[in-house]
């Protein structure tokens, strides 16, 4: 069932037609389904029944503090990559034990802060941040649980920005090197080897892929076992990709099928980190048409959103769904591309898209809860959208729309 559906021709998130929350809020903004939210996770939960295991919600995918508590309270646990990440996570309600640590440049303060709140784990990506994190444990007479990320360089075919487990990527520990610095991990004073990680990209469509990633990280379990290095969990990332068009995503179940045989009776507790999967069919994103400028080449759509506030169109060249929120008998329907207002020929949503719209429609991007509003920005000055969470009939306004001279407050002219 869709929560984001047509009732009359109109557009509803739940039970509220979007178009009122346009009159109520202005545009742009983003809409959340709670409902969509909680389906999500307890897809993978449930996927994963009968198997020792977490699902830590990638926060970079959408981190407002709606969205985390909605998952805190179904006990989701979260993968950050940031203090600021674990700082909305623990604001959010969430459990500081079930938090794991991702992320190839961890500051001194930012593990810090995390060996205070007592996280789940440290994803670990380097020889230098295991020294740097043991160092930082040891002076505080503390033990910090770690995992190496490993990177398995399997191809994860998907978009060369979001594939991250290939050789040549930043992320993980090379695989030649991690049987070794699993034993230097062993041995360091500051640090306590719990687990293996590995991510290999995102918008994964295919599994063939993770269960490749799988196997190559059970072999190094088996292989680290036999040196008196034990595994307890291994953390096989997120990436499972989402329907944006035509795509035939592997449902959580179909992976969790074909992923817990692979264990073959070891003792592991699993860990997942999906981010996409969980919000990105959970929102969209609201804009009015400001103007149609039809042009002999082209014909644009202007609208009051922007690559500042999604930018996956313009930065992975993404296509995402563009729809109308009620049926305009009126107009006729033509070719458009869907732009923004910013100062960028790259400022554009949609390309060529059949639509039948007129001055001051609505229109909806589809599949916008994920790297939406956490990879939006304020160039040009435009203050950012506010969100809202709709409940069932009920609507929380769960983040406020910015103010121009907030944009600005930090800023101060030089004296006279
Ligand atoms: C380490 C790590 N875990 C989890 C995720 C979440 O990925 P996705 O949103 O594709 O599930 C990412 C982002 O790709 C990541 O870098
Ligand atoms: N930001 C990307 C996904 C990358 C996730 C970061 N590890 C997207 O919008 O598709």
């Amino acid at each position: 069932m869709d929560h984001f559906d047509y009732r009359d021709g109109d557009l509803y998130a739940e039970d509220v037609a979007v178009r009122d929350l346009a009159e109520r809020y202005g545009t742009p903004l983003f809409v959340y389904s709670r409902a969509t939210l909680e389906r999500h996770f307890k897809a993978f939960d449930d996927a994963l029944e009968g198997v020792d295991h977490l699902v830590c919600y990638a926060v970079k995918a959408n981190s407002n503090l709606a969205v985390l508590n909605v998952l805190a309270r179904l006990g989701a646990g979260f993968d950050i990559v940031s203090a600021g990440e674990l700082q909305r996570v623990l604001a959010a309600g969430g459990d500081p034990a079930k938090i794991v640590f991702s992320g190839v440049g961890k500051r001194v303060d930012e593990i810090e802060l995390a060996l205070k709140a007592g996280i789940r784990s440290f994803n670990v990506e380097s020889e230098a941040e295991l020294e740097r994190l043991s160092d930082i444990a040891a002076r505080a007479g503390v033990r910090a649980p770690v995992a190496l990320r490993v990177n398995p360089d399997v191809d994860a075919k998907t978009h060369p920005y979001i594939s991250t487990g290939l050789k040549e990527n930043k992320f993980g520990i090379d695989m030649s090197q991690a049987e070794r610095l699993f034993l230097k991990a062993n041995e360091l004073p500051g640090l306590k080897v719990s687990g293996m990680d590995c991510h290999i990209g995102s918008q994964l469509t295919e599994l063939q892929p993770l269960l490749d990633a799988m196997g190559r990280m059970l072999e190094l379990v088996d292989r680290l076992g036999q040196r008196g290095v034990e595994i307890h969990h291994l953390n096989v990332g997120g990436g499972l990709g989402i329907r944006y068009n035509s795509e035939q995503p592997p449902h959580p179940s179909d992976y969790a099928r074909a992923l817990t045989p692979l264990l073959g009776g070891r003792k592991l507790q699993i860990l997942m980190e999906p981010g996409r999967a969980i919000a990105g069919n959970a929102g969209l994103l609201l804009t009015r048409v400001e103007y149609l400028k039809p042009t002999p080449h082209r014909n644009f759509a202007i609208v009051d959103a922007s690559m500042s506030e999604l930018i996956r169109p313009t930065l992975y060249n993404a296509w995402q769904n563009i729809v109308p929120t009620h049926k305009n008998r009126q107009a006729t329907t033509k070719t458009w591309d869907i732009v923004g207002p910013v100062c960028e020929s790259g400022d554009w949503l949609g390309k060529e898209r059949e639509l039948a719209i007129s001055q001051g429609d609505l229109l909806a991007v589809r599949s916008a809860g994920a790297y939406g509003f956490t990879m939006s920005s304020n160039y040009n000055s435009r203050p950012r959208p506010a969100e809202v969470m709709v409940d069932g009939a009920q609507v929380h306004l769960v983040r406020e729309r910015e103010k121009v001279e907030q944009l600005f407050e930090l800023e101060k002219v030089l004296p006279k």
